[in-house]
């Protein structure tokens, strides 16, 4: 614009130049007039050369004006050249910046290079983390062997030197009475010291076993490490890096092909096969074709298929319910920890479950209705049924929803129907409908509690004549309490003949002949019997715990174990747990302590003193459970100066109204808070949290709770029972090996048992700060996973089918 105004200033000038030179003209026509004047009059040349006056002192001020034009023109000028150099930085400076794009281009690959090299930095970590963690349990188990056979040595010399005595004191035996006695004293202790020394032998076997077991892991583990840094896989080698959830998925759809009959049932046995051998050529093949058409790629797939034989097994579970999807209790958590522990040792695992509305959708994966429908036999008719499949916690899972008009699983809850009978026969029936129409040959259908006990005479009287014949029948009792009984012609509805079954060595149960017990059928007609811990296994065998069961258990002896439950160490895991302010781990537990302050603040619960024990509770508030000594343990907490916590909630209507009286009366309490809720996130807190965990259990099939506290170092007080007695083991126990002491435990199911326990787990933690720590560290360090439970059904399980495929007629 500046430029465009000083031109046009130039131009004005110039064109003021020109009228000056015409003015200089003319003025110089006058002046020659002046010196010869025409002859007209003098009064002419007067107004001339006023004329000329006028004109000079115009021309005087054009020439002042060109002047200031002319130094204008020369600013102008300047201007230009300042305007020139500006325009010559700013192109040096837009090729500094080009420079500059170029650089940050360069160094973003560096970026992104760098990212991945530091995930792959920290999978190496990971990986040698968990080496050294092998490692460490290695080298604890074989302390632990050799502290067991330092103690046998010195039970054997112990024996040894009494032997001796008892010998001596045989030389003196007529002569003396006293002697005789001692003879006999001598006698019991040699017994008793005998019975350890089994005791100790046996643990000594087991913890070489262990340490082998863990020896051997460790090496795999090495060898795969080493395998997998040195080459790069080739075309046969399974393909181990995908998650569980790939194969599951992939696993879903060969299923929804076959059961929408989009490809045969053979055919699709194959592609299961390749799958769950995490075969390379299904994964190549399953990524060309990811984004093709379905038909090209049920096509592609179909090119793959060829009969590899397995060394797997093939197991399916039936059940009410699964964690985290559908779980009222220990049942969910068995379900899946099970499931995932045989499938990471090889085996290919499927769940069937209720399409409840009330599940935890959000923790079902690529959930989809299949284009088919299963019909299953109900009261006379057939019923359709809707087939959902999606994967849960890495594990295939077949969700059955009836087109039934109960709506059975529409109910806003998992139990506590008037018609749970008819809700669960159906889908028991459901199931094994599912298993047919779908062509699957499992090795082993296990069924779990009343609700799908079911399973075991629809499968031998029904479904094995159908061709459903591949399978061993494998029954798990969670509790013996409930047994599901209802009155004979319920049992009908599902197709069983109750004529057959209504008979004293078949399903009535003992309490009428007019009722029937789908858990006493399970134990007939099932192939194994498990229940969930040892002890419980010898409980439910006498009158006082069996329930009315014992003696058929006692008939079925040989088939009927006890196997105690694991948990689930990836979900319960305080080095990893989403749900805790503060991860924390046996090597390091500042995190515990930030949790207990965490959960104090949350609560309302003071926090004035760090060293105030806080004792956790998360129960279902049943009889089963203690809820008397629940409620006292609460007040003698407090008495002790300690704080208190309890999560919990009662399908009994005047235990929840008992409770809700106590949440009500330390509602702004500084130390007590009762929450009657189910509330998973809480529960994780609770026991991050707290110092101990008491679960005073009338009796206890096995527990979950006690096993999950220890692993987030909450020193349990349990009582002796069930699976109680089989993982928690008194600290003042000295007829307990040291090594296995973790916790405090009492018999008599009374206040007096309790506060017994109760106070000596304050003391200790008052007492000496530095050995509860110890403790601690200890219980947090046992192996609760399912490793060993899982080898132990396995074991069960490959027996069972060795001995069918031995002898192919017997049932
Ligand atoms: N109110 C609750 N909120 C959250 N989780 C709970 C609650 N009550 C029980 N649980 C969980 O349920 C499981 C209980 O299993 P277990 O000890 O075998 O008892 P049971 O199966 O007899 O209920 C544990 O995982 C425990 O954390």
């Amino acid at each position: 614009m500046k430029l465009a105004e000083t031109d046009e200033r130039i131009k004005t000038a110039a064109q003021e130049k020109v009228r000056v030179e015409l003015l200089e003209e003319q003025l110089e026509k006058l002046r020659q007039e002046m010196v010869s004047p025409p002859p007209e009059s003098d009064g002419y040349v007067l107004a001339l050369s006023k004329e000329i006056e006028t004109l000079k002192i115009e021309n005087l001020s054009l020439r002042n004006d060109i002047e200031t034009l002319k130094s204008k023109l020369e600013s102008v000028e300047n201007t230009d050249e300042r305007v020139v150099v500006l325009e010559k930085e700013c192109s040096g400076l837009e090729s500094s910046v080009k420079d500059l794009e170029s650089k940050l281009l360069v160094s973003q690959e560096d970026v992104s290079k760098l990212s991945s090299l530091k995930t792959e930095c920290s999978d190496l970590w990971t990986k040698v983390e968990s080496l050294q963690l092998l490692l460490d349990r290695a080298t604890k188990q074989a302390e632990q062997a050799v502290l067991v056979l330092q103690q046998n040595q010195d039970f054997k010399s112990r024996v040894e030197k009494i032997e001796e005595s008892l010998k001596e004191a045989n030389v003196y035996k007529e002569s003396s009475e006293k002697i005789q006695q001692y003879n006999e004293l001598m006698q019991d202790k040699v017994e008793l010291l005998e019975e350890r020394l089994e005791k100790s032998d046996a643990e000594i076997f087991s913890y070489v076993q262990l340490y082998q077991e863990s020896i051997k892991e460790f090496q795999e583990t090495l060898e795969r490490l080493k395998e997998e840094s040195n080459r790069k896989e080739p075309r046969d080698e399974p393909v181990d890096d995908m998650p569980w959830d790939y194969w599951s998925r992939l696993l879903l759809t060969v299923d929804g092909w076959l059961l929408e009959k989009k490809i045969g049932s053979d055919d699709a046995e194959s592609l299961r096969e390749m799958v769950w051998k995490k075969d390379r050529r299904i994964h190549d093949t399953y990524i060309d074709v990811k984004d093709k058409s379905e038909r090209d790629a049920i096509s592609a797939f179909l090119k793959l298929v060829s009969s590899p034989t397995s060394q797997g097994l093939y197991v399916v579970h039936i059940a009410a319910e699964m964690a985290p999807v559908a779980k009222v209790g220990g049942l969910g958590d068995v379900v899946a920890g099970l499931g995932k522990a045989l499938q990471r040792r090889g085996h290919l695992v499927e769940i069937i479950l209720p399409k409840y509305d009330c599940m935890q959708y959000d923790r079902v994966r690529d959930l989809r209705a299949l284009d088919t429908v299963v019909e299953s036999y109900f009261d006379g008719k057939l019923y359709k049924n809707k087939i959902w499949i999606g994967t849960v916690e890495g594990l295939p899972v077949h969700f059955i929803e009836p087109q039934h008009p109960s709506k059975f699983f529409w109910r806003g809850q998992f139990y506590g129907e008037k018609d749970d009978f008819k809700r669960f026969s159906y889908f028991s029936r459901a199931a094994l409908e599912l298993l047919l129409q779908s062509g699957k040959k499992p090795d082993i259908i296990h069924c779990h509690d009343w609700q799908t006990a079911f399973v075991a005479p629809l499968y031998w009287d029904l479904y094995a004549p159908k061709g459903l014949d591949s399978a061993r029948i494998c029954f798990t009792c969670h509790n013996f309490e409930y047994q599901g009984t209802s009155s004979a012609s319920d049992l009908g509805s599902c197709g069983l003949d109750v004529n057959q079954l209504n008979r004293p060595d078949r399903m009535q149960d003992h309490s009428s002949g007019d009722r029937v017990n789908p858990v006493k059928g399970a134990i007939i007609f099932s192939n194994i019997v498990t229940t969930v811990s040892p002890t419980y296994a010898q409980e439910v065998r006498t009158s006082e715990g069996g329930k009315g069961l014992h003696s058929t258990l006692n008939s079925n002896s040989k088939k009927f174990i006890g196997i105690l439950n694991g948990i689930d160490t990836d979900s319960w895991n305080p080095a990893t747990d989403p749900f805790l302010k503060a991860q924390f781990n046996a090597r390091d537990l500042q995190g515990k302590e930030e949790n207990k302050y965490a959960l104090r603040k949350q609560l309302g619960l003071s926090s004035a003193e760090s060293r105030r024990p806080l004792v956790g509770c998360i129960t279902r508030l049943v009889p089963q459970k203690g809820v008397h000594l629940i409620r006292h343990a609460i007040y003698r907490a407090l008495e002790l100066g300690g704080q208190f916590v309890l999560l919990g909630s009662s399908p009994v209507p005047h235990i929840q109204r008992e409770f809700e009286g106590i949440e009500q009366q330390f509602k702004s309490h500084d130390h007590v808070r009762l929450l009657l809720k189910y509330d998973e996130a809480l529960s994780h807190s609770i026991y991050a949290a707290s110092d101990m965990f008491i679960i005073p259990s009338i009796f206890e099939p096995c527990g979950l709770t006690q096993m999950i506290a220890m692993r987030y170092g909450s020193i349990p007080i349990a009582r002796k029972t069930g699976g109680l007695n089989d993982s928690v083991f008194d600290i003042d126990d000295d007829t307990i090996p040291t090594q296995f002491q973790n916790g405090f435990a009492f018999q008599t199911a009374d206040e007096q048992g309790l506060n017994y326990a109760l106070e000596r787990a304050f003391n200790h933690y008052k007492k000496d700060e530095e050995k509860w720590m110890r403790l601690m560290e200890k219980v947090m360090s046992i192996d609760f996973s399912w490793a060993s439970s899982a080898t132990q059904y396995e074991e069960l399980y490959t027996r069972s089918v060795a001995k069918a495929r031995a002898s192919p007629n017997r049932t």
